[in-house]
């Protein structure tokens, strides 16, 4: 991990399946919702560093008031001009979660007209809101539980919870979630006849029996412990998306995620890279659970984006499973991360008077102990492989947003 040198990675995206989504870097960065600055007393200092930005909505933190001010974007950034034989209705439901504003960001440079569902229980208006007014974009607050009317061309079907304690904290919302917004969701796709993608997951698999996971690998779920409400509703929901494909002819895509992180995750979502990263920033503990030799792969969010846009425009209808092969143990991410976020806070000339430390908490019940995706399908399928490292992913400046509370 130290000597890994991280490569300046310019653009993101393919050009393949008659779909370019390539986009360069920097223009996903302007659209990032950082506190761009903060203000103290009668001084207002830019706190990331960045240049001021040329879109995306600014907002500056008030240390007197603890108040944030937003300021709307003046110009949207340029969106492709497609003609309209080219030009999809896409809805992405979930559109303000973490996963999906990029997603949005993506669709809506390439020339897309894109409507987001969400209920903002973990999303966030935010997330898009410099979006918000251009003539290609539409943001409706919708529970996928409910059925959704709308002509489209393709359905990113994202919508859920993702993290553990968001998804145990209402189990049957989860389940509801998961089967009934995932039959609206298909229902739409069949009145409509919308190439219908939905982001499965790797907790499919469960506690796994065979490493690394291929997709052909039936998995190890407990259907009635505290994860099952998840496993078992991405699983049904799996199922029912076949079910719809074999008796309705629904054009199916599916993708396994694996674990991810980057810009816009939310900081007290309670997933091992926001705790970790937030208690590294603030010089607190931080904490594994267990022994710490559980495994997980991280992948950087664009990685996972260009994953979903070739699954949507190819032509494997299989499941495929979309995740950085680079397996860490949970102590080693620790370490990993605790240099990192070290390495960033000396460069910005504020380093930490100690280390933090790292102690351990009890392992939650059903953790998986090992994970890492076989991706030869989407290699060999997709042509996709991830191009971010998770130090360059970190080093990507994600976690600036976390400056709003900065003690
Ligand atoms: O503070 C923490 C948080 C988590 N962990 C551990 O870190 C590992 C990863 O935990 P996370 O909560 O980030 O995520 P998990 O891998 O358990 O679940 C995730 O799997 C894939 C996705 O579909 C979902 O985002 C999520 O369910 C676990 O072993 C967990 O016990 C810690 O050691 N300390």
């Amino acid at each position: 991990m130290a000597s890994e040198k991280p490569e300046n990675i310019i653009t993101v995206g393919h050009d393949r399946f008659g779909f370019d989504s390539r986009v360069e870097m920097d223009t996903l960065r302007s659209l990032y919702l950082s506190p761009s600055f903060v203000k103290d007393g009668d001084a207002t200092k830019n706190i990331s560093g960045a240049p001021p930005k040329d879109y995306g909505a600014q907002s500056t933190y008030d240390k007197s008031s603890n108040s944030i001010q937003f300021t709307t974007v003046a110009k949207f950034p340029p969106v492709k001009l497609l003609p309209n034989a080219e030009r999809k209705r896409i809805l992405v439901t979930g559109g303000a979660g973490f996963v999906g504003s990029h997603l949005v960001d993506r669709l809506m440079l390439l020339g897309h007209e894109v409507t987001v569902l969400d209920n903002f229980f973990t999303g966030s208006r935010t997330t898009v809101s410099h979006w918000v007014g251009h003539p290609n974009f539409e943001m409706v607050r919708h529970d996928v539980v409910n059925p959704f009317l709308i002509e489209v061309d393709q359905i990113y079907h994202l919508a859920c919870p993702a993290s553990p304690p968001h998804y145990q904290y209402n189990a049957v919302k989860t389940l509801k979630t998961s089967f009934l917004g995932t039959m609206n969701m298909l229902g739409l796709a069949k009145r409509t006849k919308a190439r219908f993608l939905i982001t499965s997951t790797s907790e499919v698999y469960g506690d796994p029996e065979e490493h690394p996971q291929r997709e052909d690998y039936w998995g190890h779920v407990n259907c009635i412990g505290p994860r099952a409400c998840y496993d078992e509703g991405k699983r049904v929901a799996e199922t029912l998306t076949y079910g719809y494909m074999r008796q309705d002819g629904v054009d199916v895509r599916v993708a396994r995620i694996f674990n991810t992180f980057g810009p816009r995750m939310n900081p007290y979502d309670g997933r091992v890279v926001s705790n970790f990263i937030i208690q590294a920033l603030k010089g607190e503990d931080m904490t594994v659970y267990g022994d710490g030799n559980q495994t997980r792969s991280f992948q950087y969010v664009h990685d996972l984006v260009d994953g979903l846009i070739l699954l949507m425009n190819g032509d494997e209808t299989r499941p495929v499973n979309i995740g950085n092969q680079h397996e860490f143990t949970i102590i080693e991410f620790a370490e990993a991360v605790r240099d990192i976020v070290e390495k960033v806070q000396k460069e910005q000339g504020n380093p930490l008077a100690k280390r933090v430390n790292i102690i351990h908490k009890e392992m939650p019940t059903d953790d998986p102990q090992r994970r890492r995706p076989d991706t030869t399908r989407a290699k060999e399928t997709l042509g996709w492989q991830p191009q971010f490292n998770v130090r360059q992913g970190v080093e990507d400046r994600f976690f600036s947003f976390l400056v709003y509370d900065p003690c």
